[in-house]
């Protein structure tokens, strides 16, 4: 398992072009929100504009866009349970992120069914939270793109049937290579698992533990995969920054708000921006 720390992201962010412009930088989807949760998919949302994502739009409850445009007026919005509108706005992404207050009941599994049969193979989706229940329960197939889980133990079990005191580095490893996804699994120094290699994150502590920590990074790595060079240059330094701006929250407040990692995304990312 290779060490995921300081040393690797150190420069590790690309300088922007002179002439670049928004079109550059990722069109991202975000999937989720029901009228209970709205608040998961603007905070997953916020989290890839923050990160420097071109162009976000937002398909929810349309009970959210009020909320949604108060935080983010930068994201465009899309009534999620329009099915159709969904699905041609599917053609136009780089990526998609699914999964995020979604909630489980039938209009969920439909817009679930819509979003991965819609995708393909030059696209990447991002499936998070109640998705990954989605995913299993209803035998989804996998989408015609690069497929992404990043579940926490409890979602892991879901996923692989190993609970929390059964998961271990080579079952894990086996399960990566069944489900044909790269998998960010989450715990108190998450791994990520991509076909090849195994890495650990150094960074994190318990004042992360609060609601929407795991939206945020989902929004966090979405938003660098459509900036870096490859899909793993982008997850390991979202998986990483994610949790180094909680350390340096740690240090003089006794609860990191996801909120908060959200707000200090950009100046972090500007620390470690490669100069050449
Ligand atoms: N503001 C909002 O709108 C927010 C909305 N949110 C949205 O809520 C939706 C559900 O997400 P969720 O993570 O709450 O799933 P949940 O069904 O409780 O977990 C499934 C099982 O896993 C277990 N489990 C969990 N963590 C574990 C761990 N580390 N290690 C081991 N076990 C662990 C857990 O066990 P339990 O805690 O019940 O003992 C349970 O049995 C999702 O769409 C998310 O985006 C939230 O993000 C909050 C803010
Ligand atoms: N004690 C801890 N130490 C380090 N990281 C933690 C700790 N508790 C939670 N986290 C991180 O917070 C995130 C929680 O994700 P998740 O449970 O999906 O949150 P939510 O669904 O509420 O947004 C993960 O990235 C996890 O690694
Ligand atoms: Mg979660």
């Amino acid at each position: 398992m290779k060490l995921l720390n300081e040393e690797y992201i150190k420069q590790a962010i690309p300088v922007r072009e002179k002439n670049s412009y928004k079109g550059n930088y990722g069109k991202l989807l975000f999937v989720g929100g029901n009228e209970q949760m709205g608040g998961a998919i603007i905070m997953s949302a916020s989290a890839a504009v923050y990160s420097g994502a071109g162009l976000v739009t937002v398909a929810s409850a349309p009970v959210n866009v009020h909320a949604l445009h108060t935080r983010i007026p930068e994201a465009m919005f899309i009534d999620m349970y329009d099915l159709d509108t969904l699905a041609s706005m599917i053609k136009k992404m780089d990526g998609v992120v699914i999964g995020p207050g979604l909630g489980r009941d039938d209009r969920a599994i439909d817009v679930m069914n819509t979003v991965l049969k819609a995708l393909t193979e030059d696209q990447f989706i991002i499936i998070d939270g109640d998705a990954i229940s989605i995913y299993v329960n209803e035998l989804l197939d996998h989408p015609d793109a690069q497929l992404i889980f990043t579940p926490h133990l409890g979602e892991w079990k879901t996923l692989s049937n190993m609970g929390p005191d059964k998961e271990n580095l080579q079952d894990n490893i086996q399960k990566q290579k069944e489900l044909n996804a790269i998998v960010i699994l989450k715990k108190g120094q998450s791994e990520i698992y991509f076909e090849d290699e195994v890495w650990q994150n150094i960074p994190g502590n318990p004042s992360m533990a609060t609601g929407g920590m795991g939206d945020t990074l989902a929004g966090m790595i979405s938003g660098f995969i459509g900036q870096f060079e490859t899909y793993k240059k982008g997850i390991l330094s979202a998986v990483f920054l994610h949790s180094k701006i909680a350390n340096t929250l740690a240090e003089t407040y006794y609860v990191t708000l996801p909120t908060a990692i959200i707000d200090h995304i950009p100046k972090t990312m500007k620390g470690y921006t490669n100069p050449n």
